[in-house]
């Protein structure tokens, strides 16, 4: 996949109208596929997204011994051959994804020296392994970590009973993985809340453990079962989200399959609403239409909270907003690496004690801008789309990281708009 760092987005943009094709969630796909990646018979995943963190954690699952072939958003794993390690995973990958944490999985469960240096994804924040670090050492296993480098040093995996303290999807994730990879029963206190983090109990369950959340303590028993029945990702509320939001910037409107919509969209739907923009069941799709008619207040957090990883979407759509709508980014603490940019297209913004306060209903033209994170590039994209005049966004590469197609998708909802 080539991956084009600028993008050029034309301002003065229409209407915006599709019916949206929405991928597997690349969150849900990676801990998906690292479950797959650990049976030692051939088993296929489909609705994978064709984005760059997947190509990218394939290459270092099939570097611990899980090689797979991916094509037409299908991976299917040829089955486990572990080495006796240890394994050093390649810093050219590493570095690439926050996901790479999942790699892990594969020695973790058999005890398997094994480090990752430099495990990257996208900077906000103080983004911590600690947790990561627990979902480790939990069963057994020693451990080493500094700065972005986890290492697994010794010890061996056995079921065990510990607390995770997490609020992130990774973490809580890579414990579930290794849980179910073991003989025997394992209890994580303190587990995430996240909706990604019930995908991989359901697909643990899918691969023959057995595993249940009982609020956010986890039970979680292995070892799988063979089975060569495909399993699939579920769909990305967040790409889902963000074309809702682009439609809904241009007084626009979008379709898509209803029986694709599942809880983890309810908080996005929420806040759409929140902003007066109509989200409705109409047979088998689900519909919005309707601009921001007035502001909102959203905090992110754990499911059911809002998503952070959507926050800096809804703050472009609320330029377009009449009042002052308000952010608290609670996950992250700050995750504004976007807000200059806002600003530079002439948005107004103002900081209270730490919340975002976006006073709408202003216009803004178009600019030289520059990317940051995954979200935080796509959220000036979208202001872009508004403005009077043409943006160049440099540095935009990161959207591909988790968009399979933004730039072609809002082609065909009608925009300009595209790599370079
Ligand atoms: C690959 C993947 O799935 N990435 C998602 C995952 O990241 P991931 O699971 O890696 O979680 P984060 O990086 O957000 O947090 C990791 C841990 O550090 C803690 N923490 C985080 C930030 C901070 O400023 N201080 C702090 O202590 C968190 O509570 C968590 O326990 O979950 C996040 C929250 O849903 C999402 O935004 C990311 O898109
Ligand atoms: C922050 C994100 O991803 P990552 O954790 O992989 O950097 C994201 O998907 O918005």
């Amino acid at each position: 996949m080539s991956i084009c760092a600028t993008l050029y987005v034309q301002g003065d943009t229409p209407a915006l109208q599709g019916s949206l094709h929405i991928p597997g969630s690349k969150n849900s796909a990676m801990p998906l596929l690292t479950l797959a990646a650990l049976q030692t018979q051939p088993v296929t995943v489909k609705q994978v997204p064709n984005i760059s963190d997947i190509t990218h954690l394939l290459a270092l699952l099939a570097y611990a011994g899980s090689s797979a072939v991916n094509q037409d958003n299908q991976v299917t794993f040829k089955g486990l051959h572990l080495e006796t390690g240890p394994y050093t995973f390649p810093v050219a990958l590493s570095t690439r994804l926050r996901g790479a944490i999942y790699a892990l999985a594969l020695p973790a469960s058999r005890g398997i020296h094994a480090r990752l240096e430099s495990i990257g994804g996208d900077f906000i924040g103080s983004r911590s392994f600690t947790p990561h670090l627990r979902a480790l050492a939990g069963f057994g296993l020693h451990v080493s970590g500094e700065g972005n480098a986890v290492g697994i040093t010794g010890g061996h995996p056995r079921p065990s009973e510990f607390s995770i303290d997490d609020k992130g999807i990774t973490a809580t994730s890579l414990a579930i993985i290794v849980a179910a990879s073991l003989d025997g029963e394992s209890i994580i206190k303190d587990a995430s809340l996240e909706t990604e983090c019930d995908d991989v109990l359901a697909a643990a369950r899918h691969f023959g453990a057995q595993a249940e959340r009982d609020g956010r303590t986890l039970i979680v028993k292995g070892p799988f079962q063979p089975t060569d029945t495909p399993i699939g990702v579920p769909s990305d509320h967040l790409v889902w989200g963000t074309f809702a939001i682009a439609a809904a910037m241009t007084g626009g409107s979008t379709s898509c399959e209803a029986i694709l919509i599942d809880h983890r969209f309810a908080p996005v739907i929420e806040a759409l609403r929140s902003f007066g923009i109509s989200v409705v069941r109409d047979g088998y799709w689900l519909k919005t239409f309707g601009r921001p008619v007035r502001p909102a207040t959203l905090e992110t957090g754990m499911y059911p909270k809002f998503p952070s990883d959507l926050l800096p979407q809804m703050m472009a759509l609320a330029v377009s907003a009449p009042g002052t709508s308000v952010f608290k980014e609670s996950h992250y603490g700050s995750r504004f690496d976007h807000l200059p940019g806002m600003e530079k297209m002439g948005a107004r913004i103002s900081m209270v004690e730490g919340d975002v306060h976006i006073h709408g209903a202003t216009p803004v033209t178009g600019a030289l801008l520059e990317g940051a994170g995954i979200r935080e590039t796509t959220a000036l994209a979208l202001l872009a789309l508004t403005a009077d005049g043409p943006s160049v966004i440099r540095k935009a590469a990161s959207v591909a990281r988790g968009y399979e197609d933004l730039a072609q998708t809002l082609c065909r909802m009608g925009a300009t708009i595209h790599f370079g």
